[in-house]
């Protein structure tokens, strides 16, 4: 929507055929996005060919998860100047990999033809075209400016970055922290413990983030700070939301259960808290996280453990 508002031809590539027929038909995807109508500009197919021929750009908004696979499948018709764009906020299970290093790996592309969009861009929000920031973020600044352009509207401000390490962990952090503060909310907490671990959270993500070579200052930007305040203000947050159900006293299978759309941080947890340990980082709240939500420790107990840590200075 926004890429077809800002003037660009865009082709979705979608799974399933009904969902291609009603955007071509009806502009609309009841399924996900009922009640919005798409611009003229969009329409759909199932094959990835055809979405991608001729493509400037080609977007990947899959589950990080699934990333892998379905490049794999896509590669071969990719045109070979098209730039990739990442929108997912994912680190990959097993590798620990950030999303721009396996689709720089899988689709065989250096890095000056990869790029990262993110920042506090909640789905719906975005669909009722309220007006939002966010980072576009390239190795390359002018394949940065070149993309910012393509999705500069009057309600999508893109900032370009070219620290695409740092505006992708600010990514897939928060949605872990988003997790902790839903467990928190559902737990009956209040704001202080919200501001708390939203703070400390961002300094384990900003530690990380230095062992990993990322610039400090874009923790502070939109894609660390911002998109941590939306996620873990909103109840449109699907992070968010799966936190609070936990916290609430539903289990992993009950909370799954209700949740159909992704909540990246439910796996990403996993493989944040492997990053972190393959650079030596300590990353206490996302240990909770990975402790309550996969290890089935209950919420008090991990937030007792959390809060007598030993006395520590701020900086640490
Ligand atoms: N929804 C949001 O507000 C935002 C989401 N993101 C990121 O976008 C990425 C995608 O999330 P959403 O689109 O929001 O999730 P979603 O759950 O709303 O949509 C995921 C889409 O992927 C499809 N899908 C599921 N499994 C698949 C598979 N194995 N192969 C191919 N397609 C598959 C689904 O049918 C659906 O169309 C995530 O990494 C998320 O962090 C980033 C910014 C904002
Ligand atoms: O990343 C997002 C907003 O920028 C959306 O967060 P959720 O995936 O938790 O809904």
């Amino acid at each position: 929507m926004i890429l077809a508002d800002a003037g660009c031809e865009v082709t979705l590539w979608a799974r399933r055929p009904e969902v291609a027929e009603a955007i071509n038909t009806t502009r609309t995807n009841p399924d996900y996005l009922p009640g919005f109508v798409l611009p003229e500009g969009v329409r759909a197919t199932t094959d990835p060919a055809e979405a991608a021929d001729g493509a400037e750009f080609t977007v990947l908004t899959v589950p990080s998860q699934t990333l892998r696979e379905n490049l794999a499948r896509w590669a071969p018709v990719l045109p070979s100047d098209t730039v990739l764009v990442s929108m997912m906020k994912g680190i990959e299970l097993g590798t620990a990999k950030r999303m721009s290093e396996v689709i720089g790996e899988v689709a065989k592309a250096p890095a000056e033809r990869v790029a990262v969009i993110t920042g506090p861009n909640l789905a719906k929000e975005i669909a009722d075209r309220m007006p939002a920031a966010a980072v576009v973020a390239c190795r390359d600044e002018a394949v940065a400016r070149r993309l910012q352009t393509a999705c500069h509207t009057p309600y999508f401000r893109p900032y370009t970055n070219t620290d695409v390490v740092g505006c992708e962990l600010g990514g897939a952090v928060k949605n872990v922290i988003g997790l902790a503060v839903g467990i928190a909310d559902g737990m009956g907490l209040g704001d202080n413990t919200k501001a708390s671990l939203m703070t400390r959270g961002l300094a384990e993500t900003t530690r990380l983030g230095l062992s990993m070579g990322a610039d400090p200052q874009t923790f502070s930007g939109l894609a660390g700070m911002g998109d941590l305040i939306a996620t873990c203000s909103s109840p449109l947050s699907r992070n968010h939301t799966f936190g609070t159900n936990l916290g609430r006293g539903m289990t992993l299978q009950e909370t799954i259960a209700v949740t159909r759309q992704t909540a990246e941080g439910v796996k990403s947890c996993e493989s944040v808290l492997d990053l972190a340990r393959r650079h030596g980082v300590e990353m206490p709240l996302t240990e909770t996280v990975v402790d309550i939500v996969h290890n089935g420790k209950p919420p008090l107990v991990a937030l007792k453990e959390l809060m007598s840590r030993s006395a520590k200075a701020e900086r640490h």
